[in-house]
């Protein structure tokens, strides 16, 4: 990544725009207004972020440490409780929600985690028709009877996501790679209309993560929804995602194309510049 002086390349419908009106418009997925995170009374973490995204694509979050990516993106299904602002996700704003609306929006937001949060003692087939349970009647869910349509659905998954000789190995026999493609097809079980993930190559090898980032990427694309992923690694990101956002003390910093990222941007996302040589 070099520093060029003469800022991103961008096509020409995106030139001289401020780099957030280039995701805004009718297929604006998600749009956040002045999201304001304190987890001490005093200590803001988000300090009143704007951000729309697109209703496809894939957004890597990037920034050091502590600066608030995973807040944010926990923010957006409410692990995390925002402080104030405005999360509109399909034309409801999800931090006025009920429990039952939440529980309702949830749905249509898949979530993959750093630690893959499967159950280790069940079958990958089962970690997958998990996700199904809240869809049953309780007596269904108690007898783990689900319908068929959900277990051919989870088996085509599991073939997605190039798991299919493994579907009745248990979770804790698994690869840190295999536990993500199973983390991954268990968040594609509900049909999530967005897809979020949480630094999902952190606990994985070089190779592993090149691996889970392009399944991650084409499987966007074949379901045509849109993909938040935080991420650490600034080449990885950049070479699946269409945007990056750079994060820097709970403010966004970049917006814009990968291409577009320069040392400028880098120092400033992530201080100093020794590292950068
Ligand atoms: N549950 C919590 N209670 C109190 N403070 C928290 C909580 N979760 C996060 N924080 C603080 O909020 C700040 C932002 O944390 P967050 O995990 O969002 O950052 P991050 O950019 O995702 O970091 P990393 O890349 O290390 O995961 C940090 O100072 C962190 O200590």
């Amino acid at each position: 990544m070099s520093e060029t002086g003469s800022g991103p390349t961008e096509p020409e419908n995106l030139r001289g725009k401020r780099p957030a009106d280039n995701f805004v418009g009718e297929e604006t997925a998600l749009k956040i207004r002045g999201l304001f995170k304190e987890y001490r009374p005093g200590v803001a973490v988000l300090k009143g972020l704007d951000l729309d995204v697109d209703c496809r694509g894939v957004t890597a979050i990037i920034g050091p440490s502590g600066t608030g990516k995973s807040t944010l993106l926990r923010c957006i299904n409410r692990l995390v409780e925002p402080t104030s602002g405005e999360i509109i996700f399909e034309g409801e704003d999800i931090t006025k929600l009920s429990r039952a609306g939440l529980r309702r929006a949830r749905r249509k937001i898949g979530m993959v985690f750093q630690e893959y949060n499967l159950v280790e003692r069940l079958s990958v087939i089962e970690n997958l028709l998990c996700g199904r349970l809240g869809y049953i009647s309780p007596l269904k869910a108690w007898f783990r009877k689900f319908p068929s349509q959900d277990i051919d659905h989870a088996f085509e998954l599991l073939d997605k996501v190039g798991l299919g000789d493994l579907a009745y190995q248990r979770a804790d026999n698994l690869s840190g790679g295999q536990r993500q493609r199973v983390g991954i097809a268990r968040a594609l079980m509900q049909a999530p209309h967005i897809l979020l993930a949480d630094e999902p190559t952190s606990s994985l090898d070089p190779k592993t993560s090149v691996e889970i980032m392009e399944l991650m990427a084409r499987l966007a694309g074949d379901l045509d929804i849109p993909v938040i992923v935080n991420i650490h690694d600034v080449a990885l990101g950049s070479r699946f995602a269409q945007r990056i956002i750079g994060m820097s003390e709970g403010n966004i910093v970049y917006d814009g194309l990968p291409s577009g990222l320069t040392d400028t941007h880098l120092k400033e996302i992530y201080g100093g510049e020794d590292w950068l040589q």
